[in-house]
Formats: structure tokens, C-alpha cells, sequence
């Protein structure tokens, strides 16, 4: 018998992407609501029942209601919201930071799929900590650019239908220094002080560039930005999915760069003893539906790239 998923939230952005991706398949059973009820709260439950895992694509509230309102104990659930990412009994779904992690996932009851920023955060960060090459004390700063598609509907009828002049150029956001993403990548890091992390959103619809900057002397052993991309390069070796640039950067780095696929791309850059780290991918990609896919198809025992490009 085929798996049946359900997408709650269908109609929003990430879950449009995630129907896309799963529409044409033909070894799993897209369980789909009546459009008219979709917000409908005994039909909503009883597709909720009904699946073998369910994608919740809700804004936080409503991915929490959602939660609760399973009673079927062998329903499985991947949230691509922010509300359970750092919650106990909670898996998170990025399958590339170790191979312990990909065997949590392979089991999980409940998954939280990564914030965005949070990715490309993760994908430099936690491998650099985790081959002792960044103390988990160091003082780190990230900023991150993303297109509007990154704030769901209302983000992007802003950008597109407003079109106001503020809009045209790059926007810093999340002044107070404590975006949704920060307990993230605080936490899944394992980092003892908490990164100064500013996201931008600018005018363009999906791609994300994610940085950060290191003093090579303030590193353990020592390093330059070629052996930090060589070890990086080897961390990540064999992934389908994340890659490691075979050259330092130069020029300069499109923050659209992979936008429709499920890849992540690190470019590592600098000078003497100067390093700048950047993930490049699809906030709706990687950051989002993508990576939500992936992780369906490895609890799913399938290959992890079935349905991606
Ligand atoms: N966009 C992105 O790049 C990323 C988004 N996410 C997360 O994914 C989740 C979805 O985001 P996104 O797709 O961007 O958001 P959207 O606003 O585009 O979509 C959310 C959808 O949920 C629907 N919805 C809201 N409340 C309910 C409810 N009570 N019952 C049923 N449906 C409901 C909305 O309905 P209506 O159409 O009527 O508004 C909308 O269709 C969020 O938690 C977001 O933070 C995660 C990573 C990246
Ligand atoms: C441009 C923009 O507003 N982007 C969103 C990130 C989208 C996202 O990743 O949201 P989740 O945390 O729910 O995964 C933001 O920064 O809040």
C-alpha cells in the first residue's frame, strides 16, 4: 500500500511547493481537503488522522492546533514552521549536518523542518564546531539575505502588488537582534555564546545568501581559509545535496544562486587570516519545501533525492 501524506496549509507558499514536488508521484497517496474546507477544523482532524505522515505549512499557531489535534499515534509529522524546532522529542530535520542526525530522522514521529537563515547558518557552523576547529564560545556575527517569497503570502503581495519605493532596495530586519531563527541556531550548533545575527530581505522573489566571518587566529589549530574549505569540503563529502565550492570565492556571490532546485552551495572566501563562509540556496528550496521532501523520503526509506532536482 502507498504511504499517504496530507499537506496541511496547502494553499500557502511552502505548501504549493511541497504539493508541486509531490503531485506527480506515483509511490505515495496525496490525501487532499475539499479547497472550501481547508480551515475547517473536523475536516482538517480527520485528514490529520488519516495519513501516514502528515506536513504541517502553518503559520506557528496553527501548526501547534494542528498537533493537537492528532490522536492517531502512528500519524507521523514534519512541521515547516517555527514551533517546535527546539522543543524535546523533537527531530531536527537537517539530514546533511551528521550521520547520526540522518538516523534520527529515518525514525522520527515528529520532525521540525529548519528555519531558512537557520540553514545556512547550520551548514557552516555546526561542522566547524563539531571538527574543533571553532570554539563554541566564539563570538560570531551572520547576516543573511533572502527574496520575499521567505515571508509566505502576505510578504509577497506586499512586494508585488505595493510595490512602494522603501521596496526596492534591500531591507535589514529583525533589529532586536532575536529573529525567530536564533534559538535554532543557537541550540543545534551546540554554541556556548549566542551568535549577532541580522537578516536582509531585498527584491527578488526566492534565494537566500547566508554569512559569516572568522578571524583565522581565533580558531583552533592553525588555519586559513583554504584549510577551513578543504576540512568543509571533506565534512561534506558525498552529499547529494550540500556542496563545497573546489575554489576560494572571487568576484561576486548571486544570492539567487540554485533557486528552484534542493541545493545548498558553500563558498568559502578571505585573505591572511581572514575567512568569509556563504550558503547559497532556495529559501522554498533547502530552506523550506525541499528540505521538507527530502526528509518525507528518507522516513520514507525511499531515496532521499526522489522528486528533487
Ligand atoms: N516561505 C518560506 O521561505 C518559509 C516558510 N516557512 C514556514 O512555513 C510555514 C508556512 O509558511 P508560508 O508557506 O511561507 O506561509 P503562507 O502565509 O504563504 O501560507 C500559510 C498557509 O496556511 C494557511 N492557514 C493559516 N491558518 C490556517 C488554519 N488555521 N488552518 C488551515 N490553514 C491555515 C494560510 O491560509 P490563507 O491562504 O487563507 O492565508 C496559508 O495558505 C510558516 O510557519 C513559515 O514560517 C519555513 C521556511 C521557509
Ligand atoms: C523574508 C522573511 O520574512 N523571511 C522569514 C523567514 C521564513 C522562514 O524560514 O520561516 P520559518 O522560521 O517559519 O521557517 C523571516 O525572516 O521571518
Amino acid at each position: 500500500m502507498k504511504p499517504k501524506i496530507y499537506i496541511d496549509g496547502q494553499e500557502g507558499t511552502t505548501g504549493l511547493q511541497i504539493h508541486d514536488r509531490l503531485g506527480e508521484r506515483d509511490d505515495i497517496e496525496l490525501l487532499l481537503i475539499d479547497p472550501a474546507l481547508r480551515k475547517d477544523i473536523a475536516e482538517r482532524k480527520k485528514l490529520l488522522n488519516s495519513a501516514d505522515i502528515v506536513i504541517l505549512c502553518l503559520p506557528d499557531d496553527a501548526a501547534r492546533e494542528a498537533v493537537a489535534m492528532i490522536e492517531n499515534d502512528s500519524v507521523r509529522v514534519i512541521d515547516a514552521s517555527t514551533a517546535y524546532r527546539t522543543a524535546p522529542g523533537w527531530v531536527y530535520g537537517y539530514p546533511e549536518m551528521s550521520k547520526s542526525q540522518r538516523e534520527k530522522i529515518k525514525t522520527a514521529k515528529r520532525l521540525a523542518n529548519p528555519g531558512c537563515h537557520a540553514v545556512g547558518f547550520i551548514s557552516l557552523v555546526y561542522p566547524l564546531v563539531s571538527l574543533g576547529i571553532l570554539p563554541k564560545n566564539y563570538p560570531l556575527t551572520c547576516f543573511s539575505l533572502t527574496g520575499y517569497s521567505g515571508g509566505g503570502k502576505k510578504m509577497i503581495a506586499q512586494y508585488e502588488q505595493e510595490k512602494t519605493p522603501d521596496l526596492l532596495a534591500p531591507r535589514l530586519y529583525g533589529l532586536t537582534l532575536r529573529h525567530k531563527h536564533f534559538a535554532e541556531m543557537t541550540e543545534v550548533t551546540g554554541l556556548t555564546r549566542a551568535p549577532v545575527f541580522c537578516p536582509v530581505v531585498d527584491d527578488y522573489y526566492k534565494g537566500m545568501a547566508t554569512t559569516v566571518m572568522l578571524h583565522d587566529d581565533m580558531l583552533c589549530g592553525k588555519q586559513t581559509s583554504r584549510t577551513i574549505r578543504d576540512e568543509l569540503a571533506g565534512y561534506y563529502a558525498g552529499q547529494r545535496f550540500v556542496k563545497v565550492a573546489p575554489e576560494l570565492g572571487s568576484g561576486y556571490l548571486n544570492s539567487n544562486w540554485g533557486a528552484g532546485t534542493n541545493d545548498l552551495m558553500i563558498t568559502v572566501s578571505g585573505t591572511d587570516g581572514e575567512t568569509l563562509l556563504t550558503a547559497r540556496f532556495d529559501n522554498l528550496g533547502k530552506g523550506a519545501s525541499g528540505a521538507a521532501v527530502q526528509n518525507l523520503n528518507i522516513m520514507l526509506g525511499l531515496p532521499e533525492e526522489t522528486g528533487l532536482i
